[in-house]
């Protein structure tokens, strides 16, 4: 069947689990039904949401937050007739979620896409495979860092900074995401001065870094910018998604004319995702409708640094981006107050395609950017090879430095 099935977490007062799905499947369809002449019933029958599933999880007395409510905490499952709307995500959204979303404590866990209708989404123009290919890394998570302090300085700034965390061995480096066009480091110029610095490294080195530029400005200016960027040769998009709507990051994943990888940036997202209550869970929109819209990357908070997520939405964030799907896969990229002390837990989380991603934990060592990026690379290393931290700090002076000074959790077995 042609159709979208949406599951929510729903807490409700009245206590009527079974009444309450019915009204959402016939409220986001074809509204009043059983007051309709018999004749209307039939022609509507192909137009009207099927409730799929009813569970109830429990029964709780919300003391603390709502004087006193009692309320029963279930999950639904309802089936949206793909008829009613045309295969684009503003128009399933609104139908799924849409005054849904405003109507008491409801959050959608959860979209399932029948093939025809998954049929009208792009995917990554890349994914894991295609980046790989650009950086020449089959065999380890890559490694990426965020510039730092750039707001306020100009370019030779920006070069000097990234030439230190390219030499420190970092596969990606970003830009922050606070950093929009601006005259000291406009758009096309950052572009232009990231290849200079990277094709420099490149030739003394040997070593391939792609640079993400923020891709930034108003909504129907970002296609001219993003197929300049791509004209220029830019390596990677950073996109703030969650400012604009995905059905602007999708616009861009299926121009032919950009071909750039799009790397999606979670700022916003919390607003719609953090409460337990309200909003989308994390795992659907920053793993499965970020992955159908086209990210080549999605950026999360880890569970375990500065901006904790929780273990179970972040794994869940991941699975949707790499699991077996008609899409390419989005690599999964767990972030945010990271450092190398980290590194087992996130490899032993997130395995090898993942990307590790650090701004202060590669600009805070004690060596600098240069002895940040080395400190990971070591970690990553003796992680793959099965030695602890500790052990591998004895041989590598950079990690040991990061160890002292930011610590290491080991993984417990
Ligand atoms: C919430 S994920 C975003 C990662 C990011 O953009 C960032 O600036 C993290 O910086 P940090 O110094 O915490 O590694
Ligand atoms: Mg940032």
């Amino acid at each position: 069947m042609s159709e979208v099935i949406a599951t929510y977490l729903v807490h409700d007062a009245k206590g009527d689990l079974h009444k309450k799905a019915e009204g959402i499947a016939l409220g986001l369809t074809v509204g009043s039904w059983t007051d309709l002449p018999l004749l209307e019933q039939e022609q509507l029958k192909a137009h009207k949401g099927r409730v799929l599933e009813v569970s109830q999880l429990e029964s709780c007395d919300k003391t603390n937050q709502f004087l006193g409510k009692n309320v029963t905490k279930g999950i639904i499952k309802i089936a949206y007739p793909s008829i009613n709307y045309s295969h684009d995500l503003p128009a399933i959204l609104t139908t799924v979620f849409g005054k849904l979303s405003l109507d008491g404590e409801v959050k959608l866990l959860d979209l399932e896409f029948s093939e025809d209708v998954k049929a009208s989404f792009p995917g990554p123009k890349f994914g894991v495979q295609g980046i790989r290919e650009l950086v020449g890394v089959y065999d380890r998570p890559l490694l990426m860092s965020i510039f730092k302090g750039v707001i306020g300085r100009d370019l030779q700034y920006l070069k000097d900074q990234l030439r230190q965390q390219v030499l420190g061995g970092v596969d990606l480096v970003k830009d922050d995401e606070i950093l929009f066009d601006n005259p000291l480091t406009p758009f096309g110029e950052r572009i232009l001065a990231g290849k200079e610095v990277l094709n420099q490294v490149f030739q003394e080195t040997g070593h391939k870094a792609l640079y993400a530029v923020n891709l930034s400005g108003k909504t129907f200016d970002l296609k001219d910018k993003a197929k300049k960027a791509s004209e220029l040769g830019a390596n990677v998009l950073l996109f703030n998604v969650f400012a604009y709507g995905l059905d602007v990051l999708q616009s861009l994943a299926e121009d032919p004319d950009i071909n750039v990888p799009i790397m999606a940036h979670p700022a916003v997202s919390g607003a719609s995702t953090a409460s337990s209550l309200y909003g989308f869970s994390s795992s659907l929109l920053l793993g499965k409708l970020l992955r159908k819209s086209g990210a080549d990357f999605s950026l999360f908070p880890s569970p375990y640094g500065s901006v904790a997520l929780d273990r179970k939405e972040a794994l869940g964030i991941a699975e949707n981006c790499l699991k077996k799907e008609s899409f390419k896969q989005s690599f999964p990229v767990p972030s945010a107050g990271i450092h190398p002390g980290l590194v087992p837990l996130l490899m032993n989380d997130f395995g090898k395609d993942s990307i590790i991603n650090a701004g202060g934990g590669v600009h805070g060592h004690p060596n600098g950017a240069i002895g940040g990026g080395q400190a990971f690379r070591s970690a990553i290393d003796a992680t793959l090879a099965g030695t602890s931290l500790t052990e591998a700090a004895n041989v590598h002076e950079d990690l040991k430095l990061a160890i002292d000074l930011w610590g290491v959790k080991e993984v417990s077995k």
